[in-house]
């Protein structure tokens, strides 16, 4: 391979050009050859020099090129540059007929005319007063384009980024960046606080600037949400920003307080201690609390003959409700909001159905909604009608990536035309996601959510079912009844065990339920081989690509997902002369391997082609937790492409491949909302916050047909009796008491 190289030369011919991310393919011609370089290169223009760092590659069909990292450009110095740059169109009002006339006159002096007198440029044919004006100052942007992204590289900012913000702050870049490039956190997704700091640090920034201080809070705070919380305690968050900002404590409070006036954060007395959130976060709980109080002011009749019409649904289902169900039926139905919880098996889909026959025997209108694609097929499968993602129900609109807002077309001024709208699985569902929409669901709607309390909390900030359920303002049906039916399930009732801390039978081999006792991390990793390998395609009558999933409580370690995945890649797809591959960051991807959409990408294009290749339908919209195989990787348009359930082929760019992770085995986490046909999970050691019992019932209820766990006793039994959890800071529960009792006191 060969290495970084620079060179320096005229750009001859800009070939291609995308004015939105800088992309560019010109000629650039050197003393001793032409050569095609291709990269970011934003405003250049024939006739300008170039000083480019990079390297030759070589392209299948344009051959030799040279893909530039960074690079820096001049203004042409002699006659016939100028005359090329000139020429060009580069300045808006001269073409190659004015270019000349100019050159003719002012020669190598062209430039500095244009710039220092360009009253003078009026003395050429052709040139009015007005347009020499125009035309310095097109020059002068020029420059100053070419000035800041230079002063960019040069604190160490790649080129993308420099185009990116250059495009967001124009000629105020210097000014803003040199001011406070913690700006740059805050305004540029991709740059977060570590970065920003970097670049300050490389301005000579002081370490105890308030910009910083402010910076590194919001930072704390975003940090925090990604772990779940809503706001932190203002003691951690002082403590936290001191170690890591190295600050005294005076200015951390300084800068809350800045914060605070800002309406950037907001700190709050609540049950004895004063919390702080990022405002966002405190707006959504709130918001969150007092749609569900509008929505919960309404009361609907029961239909008259409402026990008869439960019993020909009993008669038609040849089934008996026992009596959370019919309480969850009347309730759903006379309620503005209703919470229906309960286990697996525990009737759950048997009473939605039933609230859903009963509403559209009245004529009302029912919509289905999960949080996740997968959910919401099941969610189909189990009703007979269609439900769809939440990010659908909201008609995700096309969203721009710089900018976060006006993610859906539903809200409240276009909200969702419904009597009744169901979401099932919400304890996957977070705080945004919630507040989201609420917004689309006006009062008069009836809101029935369902989902199982225990299972772990949304990925997202938020507590948000076990707040709703907890806050004892809203009607709750817990459904805790096992159906015969469920009853045969190990599965289930092993779920049910766990969840309740009683020690589960290990013993037992004749049933859906499987422990295989290792003692050894090597041992689990081989088991784990010859399991997904050969014995449970065999047994299962499926495959590791499609059915079977490992689930690890961690990622981290021999058992974490990043190894297992290697491992198992290296066994289930092993490398071959005809599958490419490609290394970003730490992993290596391969054609057909397993992967997993890690985030949602409401842009990310998908097609689904019929065998003739021709699409038979498209849209966008890519979610977390989707999984599919990698069909191709090409080289040379820098693609890879995954083929995901329902045959939806998306194409990432090397770029994106951030979103992507191999998917052999997953964290328990990121397999919340997913059933998988059989699981296996590797249980050994962890840390101890990761051994706990939900985290167990998880895994479990992820499982249809068969749980394998393959491991220690021991570690299963520390887990069932761990129901300790991880905290989450959220206070939608008392944002919701709050509203209710204010409400209630005022007489509302
Ligand atoms: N009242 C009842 N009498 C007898 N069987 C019932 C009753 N209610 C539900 N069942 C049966 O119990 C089993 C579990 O019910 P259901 O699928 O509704 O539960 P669930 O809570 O949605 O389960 P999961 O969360 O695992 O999907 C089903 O086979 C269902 O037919």
């Amino acid at each position: 391979m060969e290495t970084q190289q620079v060179i320096e030369g005229i750009i001859e011919e800009i070939i291609y050009r995308n004015e939105n991310n800088g992309y560019c393919v010109c000629e650039i011609s050197m003393e001793e050859e032409d050569i095609t370089c291709v990269g970011t290169m934003l405003g250049v223009s024939e006739g300008e020099q170039i000083r480019a760092v990079g390297e030759y590659v070589s392209h299948h069909t344009y051959g030799r090129q040279f893909q530039i990292e960074s690079y820096q450009s001049f203004i042409p110095q002699d006659r016939h540059s100028v005359l090329r740059y000139l020429s060009s169109g580069a300045i808006k009002g001269i073409g190659p007929a004015l270019a000349k006339r100019i050159v003719k006159k002012f020669g190598d002096d062209s430039f500095r005319i244009i710039e220092e007198e360009p009253e003078t440029l009026a003395l050429v044919k052709g040139i009015s007063e007005k347009k020499a004006n125009e035309v310095a100052n097109i020059f002068y942007e020029q420059r100053e384009m070419r000035k800041t992204i230079i002063f960019l590289q040069e604190y160490g900012i790649s080129l993308t980024y420099a185009i990116k913000i250059y495009n967001r702050y124009k000629e105020r870049t210097m000014d803003i960046v040199g001011n406070n490039p913690y700006k740059l956190a805050e305004d540029i997704i991709g740059i977060g606080f570590k970065t920003a700091d970097e670049i300050a640090m490389k301005m000579g920034i002081d370490k105890d600037s308030v910009h910083r201080v402010k910076a590194g809070i919001m930072f704390i705070l975003g940090r925090a949400s990604l772990n779940g919380h809503t706001y932190l305690p203002k003691n951690d968050l002082i403590d936290k920003a001191e170690e890591m900002l190295l600050v005294p404590y005076e200015l951390i409070e300084n800068a809350l307080i800045e914060l605070q006036i800002n309406k950037q954060i907001i700190s709050k007395e609540v049950e004895d201690r004063v919390i702080t959130y990022n405002m966002m976060f405190y707006h959504l709980e709130l918001n969150v609390a007092r749609k569900i109080y509008d929505l919960a002011q309404f009361d609907y009749d029961l239909p008259g003959n409402v026990d008869n019409e439960i019993k020909v649904i009993e008669e038609n289902s040849d089934i008996v409700f026992d009596d959370y169900q019919r309480q969850a039926i009347k309730e759903g139905i006379k309620n503005g909001v209703i919470v229906v919880t309960g286990g697996p098996g525990t009737g759950k889909t048997t009473t939605i159905n039933s609230i859903i026959d009963l509403l559209e025997r009245q004529g009302l209108d029912v919509m289905l909604a999960a949080p996740t694609g997968r959910a919401a097929k099941r969610m189909t499968e189990a009703t007979g009608r269609q439900a769809q993602t939440i990010h659908r129900l909201l008609e995700i609109s096309f969203m721009n990536s710089e900018d976060n807002n006006n993610k859906f077309e539903k809200h409240e001024d276009n909200p969702l035309e419904c009597d009744a709208l169901i979401i099932d699985e919400a304890s996957m569902v977070d705080i945004v996601l919630m507040n989201s929409l609420l917004k689309a669901v006006i009062p008069g709607t009836r809101l029935i959510i369902v989902g199982d309390k225990d299972q772990l909390p949304s990925v997202g900030p938020g507590n948000v079912l076990k707040d709703i359920i907890e806050s004892n303002k809203v009607k709750v049906v817990k459904l805790e009844k096992i159906f015969r039916q469920a009853r045969e399930s190990a599965i289930i009732m092993n779920a049910h065990k766990i969840n309740s801390g009683e020690h589960i039978d290990l013993a037992n081999k004749k049933s859906d339920f499987f422990y295989i006792k290792r003692a050894t991390a090597g041992s689990i990793l081989d088991e784990m081989k010859t399991l997904t390998k050969t014995r449970l395609p065999k047994f299962a009558n499926c495959s590791p690509f499609d059915g079977i999933q490992i689930l690890s409580p961690m990622r981290k370690g021999l058992l974490g997902t990043i190894n297992l995945n290697k491992e198992l890649q290296a066994t289930l797809n092993p490398p071959k002369k005809d599958k490419n591959e490609k290394v970003f960051r730490d992993v290596l991807f391969r054609e057909g391997d397993k992967v997993m959409q890690i985030k949602n990408n409401y842009n990310l294009a998908w097609q689904i082609k019929n065998e003739y290749n021709f699409t038979i339908d498209e849209g966008v919209g890519v979610f977390n937790g989707d999984i599919g195989t990698i069909i191709e990787i090409n080289q040379y348009t820098n693609k890879l492409k995954v083929k995901f359930e329902d045959d939806k082929v998306v194409e990432y760019e090397y770029a994106n491949l951030e979103e992507l992770e191999l998917a052999y085995a997953v964290t328990i986490h990121k397999s919340q909302g997913s059933e998988y046909p059989v699981v296996v999970i590797p249980l050994l050691t962890g840390p101890s916050m990761l051994l706990i019992r939900n985290l167990l019932y998880t895994a479990v209820t992820r499982a249809k047909k068969y749980v394998v766990i393959v491991g220690l006793d021991t570690t299963i039994y520390q887990m069932i009796d761990n129901d300790k959890e991880i905290e989450r800071y959220s206070t939608l529960r008392l944002r919701i008491q709050e509203i209710f009792d204010t409400m209630n006191e005022v007489g509302v």
